[in-house]
């Protein structure tokens, strides 16, 4: 069957209210209201996923635990869950809340050991984000340096990981298009699914991408586009359909 992007609008939440970063760059966020109304919003467009970050859990100032396991248990739809799930009370808190599944992203840098064993008993519920600039891998928020690319995803391609969140952080809150070269040549290292995250800014982004579905691109994460009106979802899923 012929495969189409997946799309996954985002709802990163920052002390309780829906936010948008430039950049990942904590204090750069603008606000959108209840992440809870948002997250309806986009089920009721038709989302069949949820990219759902918790943003303060990622920068390690708090975390919106509760709330992000209300707002996943009032969706119909698939719940990705992102931001400081770094050890087994985080692990298992986020697996709980009934998410399809979790990204892991400083836990797979800094302890790799620990993000195996979660990739050997969770399989397919356990995606690792790869959050980069230039090929330099980045992790706690996007503050620390995390290693090289293409070295870490050859460690994780034998461990088994089933899947990649990749982020090209210079891209990502911009709205100045996603990084096409990067998303090809991590899909020419891997043949893992890549989900493709930051920069969206048009439709013709998600034609471009929607390209790359032969190549190993699965998915795309949208925020900023969304709320800053560019496009709506329903003409989104409409291109990515066609
Ligand atoms: O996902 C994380 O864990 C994370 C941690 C720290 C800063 C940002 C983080 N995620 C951001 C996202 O997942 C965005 O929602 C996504 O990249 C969408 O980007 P854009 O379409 O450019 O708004």
């Amino acid at each position: 069957m012929h495969k189409t992007l997946e799309l996954l609008p985002a709802v990163d939440v920052r002390d309780g209210q829906a936010v948008r970063l430039v950049h990942g760059v904590s204090g750069s966020e603008t606000s959108y209201g209840s992440p809870l109304e948002a997250a309806l919003a986009w089920q009721r467009s038709g989302a069949e996923w949820l990219h759902l970050v918790d943003l303060d859990a990622a920068f390690g100032t708090g975390d919106n635990r509760a709330l992000v396991a209300e707002i996943t248990g009032a969706m119909d739809i698939k719940v990705e869950l992102s931001g400081g799930i770094r050890d087994d009370a985080s692990l298992a808190a986020a697996l709980a809340t009934g998410c399809t599944r979790v990204n892991l992203g400083t836990a797979a840098l800094e302890t790799p050991e620990w993000a195996a064993r979660a990739i050997a008993e969770h399989g397919d519920r356990i995606a690792i984000g790869l959050d980069v600039t230039g090929t330099t891998l980045k992790g706690r928020g996007w503050t620390s340096e995390g290693g090289d690319l293409y070295e870490t995803l050859a460690r994780l391609d034998s461990e088994g990981c089933a899947r990649y969140v990749l982020t090209d952080i210079g891209r990502d809150g911009t709205l100045t298009g996603p990084n096409l070269e990067l998303l090809k040549n991590v899909c020419a290292a891997t043949d893992r699914p890549v989900v493709a995250s930051g920069g969206i800014s048009c439709l013709d982004d998600l034609r471009a991408l929607s390209e790359l579905v032969p190549q190993g691109v699965e998915g795309a994460i949208v925020g900023k586009a969304l709320y800053a009106k560019a496009f709506t979802l329903e003409e989104a899923l409409k291109v990515v359909s066609a």
